[in-house]
């Protein structure tokens, strides 16, 4: 059955598919995480850091007041005193010590002048009214405790304390932490460079406005490229391929050209003589599965390419290639399940997986008994969806197409017949797993 191509397209009449899970091992275990690099900290969100980080000081580096109000020494107890200075937040310049028998005005975040050990917070003080050229006077209506309303130095963050762990993701918080130490230029693993393209005779670009007989506009591309980008990679649009040979091989080359760490094709790898992706990669590298047992995206391939040594290194990361499945909803499934978990190891991700959340369905499926489903669905928050406990509703839908509005992939197992099912969901991000046994 060997094809013009010297491919044999119709071979493969045992079942040679592998579960997702081993797909997804296979495919982790070809990896290698990528080298870090320095970025300004304002480029570092949503990345991976790749070092320890120790505080230089301490914070507060100084006693602070967490309300605004009168620093005190607190043996004086309640009673009328002089107000001799003010501490705000910022400026300290008086710094006037506070002595028995006197107190300090002072706002939250000011620095608690010597002598002081306590704060009263203006609610529990009284201004006393008093002649123009005399010092403020101020009451002080309750007994303050030694060091109450006072963050001491390194109350928040010891010096030399760990703030942040190789391996963390940094979000805002993280961001934050780390302008608090002073880190402007931050050691982070770098972005995947992903190359994205799509093949087909029959696909035009979206900005073509009157369809020809069989043509249709390439929306995987365009999909794809916003979901590497969701997953902090850095994309070359490799453009569309037409079903020929030296098109694909022209795409293969760019990729490497680009030094790409992956290549994600859509479309080319079922049993048509003219899906030509894993001839291609057969040849010029090693197929490592092309049929994974999940329902839709059974063709899905990978396969890795070796790259040429690059100047000035020995070592070489090979090439890895996803070749997705043509169906839109196919190619999104396969991306998140197996692509995006291994765009996160490479990415320096400690536990690359998706979140998994467990929910119920509204209405019952019917599964296939082989392979695991996977479903668009939309998932709400009910308090009481009737089960009689509050929890999260998916709801599943059939059919193919690129869904509008898709936020979610389910998957789907069955334990007795489709009546009871679990899922396993990834937004756009995540990927989410229950089971009801
Ligand atoms: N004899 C068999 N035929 C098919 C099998 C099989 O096992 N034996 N598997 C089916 C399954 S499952 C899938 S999924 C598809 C995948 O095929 P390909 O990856 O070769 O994809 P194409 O044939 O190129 O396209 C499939 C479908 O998707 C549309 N498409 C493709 N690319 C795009 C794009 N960039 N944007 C929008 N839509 C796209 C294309 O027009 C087709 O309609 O194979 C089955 N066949
Ligand atoms: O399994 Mo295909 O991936 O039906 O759509």
């Amino acid at each position: 059955m060997a094809c013009s191509c010297g491919y044999d397209h119709g071979a493969t009449g045992a079942d040679d598919s592998i579960s997702v899970e081993e797909a997804l091992g296979m495919a982790l275990s070809l990896a290698s995480r990528l080298d870090p690099e320095t970025v300004p900290l304002q480029e570092a969100l949503g990345l991976i850091l790749a070092e320890n980080l120790l505080a230089p000081d301490p914070l507060p580096p100084y006693p602070a007041s967490v309300k605004d109000g009168y620093a005190v020494v607190s043996a004086d107890g309640p009673g009328i005193y002089p107000i001799i200075s003010e501490a705000r937040a910022g400026d300290d310049a008086k710094n006037d010590s506070v002595q028995p028998g006197t107190v300090v005005y002072i706002t939250t975040g000011g620095p608690v002048p010597d002598g002081a050990d306590a704060v009263v917070q203006v609610e529990d003080t009284m201004l006393v009214e008093e002649g123009p050229s005399m010092l403020k006077r101020v009451h002080i209506l309750i007994k303050s405790t030694k060091g109450q309303d006072i963050r001491p130095v390194g109350y928040d963050i010891q010096k030399g304390e760990k703030v942040l762990e190789k391996g963390v993701r940094l979000g805002a918080a993280e961001i934050g932490l780390l302008a608090t130490i002073g880190v402007v230029l931050v050691k982070v693993f770098r972005r995947p460079r992903v190359a994205i393209f799509s093949t087909g005779d029959e696909l035009v670009e979206p900005t073509e406005g009157t369809l020809g007989r069989g043509q249709i506009r390439d929306s995987n591309r365009a999909m794809l490229i916003a979901a590497a980008a969701q997953n902090q990679c850095i994309v070359l649009d490799l453009g569309i391929a037409r079903d020929k040979s030296a098109e694909l091989e022209s795409k293969l080359e760019k990729a490497m050209v680009e030094e790409a760490d992956v290549l994600i094709s859509s479309g080319g790898v079922s049993m048509g003589d003219r899906d030509l992706v894993k001839p291609l990669l057969t040849e010029r590298g090693k197929v490592h599965f092309s049929t994974v047992k999940m329902k839709p995206g059974k063709p899905f391939t990978f396969a890795t390419v070796d790259k040429p040594l690059s100047k000035g290194t020995n070592k070489s990361r090979p090439l890895l290639v996803f070749g997705l499945p043509g169906n839109p909803v196919s190619s999104l499934v396969c991306f998140h399940l197996v692509a995006v978990p291994t765009i996160q190891y490479l990415s320096g991700w400690v536990n690359p997986a998706l979140r998994r959340i467990q929910t119920r369905i509204l209405q019952p499926l019917k599964l296939d008994p082989l392979r695991p489903e996977y479903h668009r669905a939309t998932v709400s928050w009910t308090e009481d969806d009737g089960t009689g406990h509050a929890g999260i509703v998916g709801y599943g839908e059939r059919e193919g197409g690129v869904a509008p509005g898709i936020r979610s992939i389910w998957w789907v197992t069955s334990r007795n017949g489709g009546r009871d099912v679990g899922f396993e969901k990834t937004t756009e991000y995540r990927c989410n797993k229950s089971e009801i046994t």
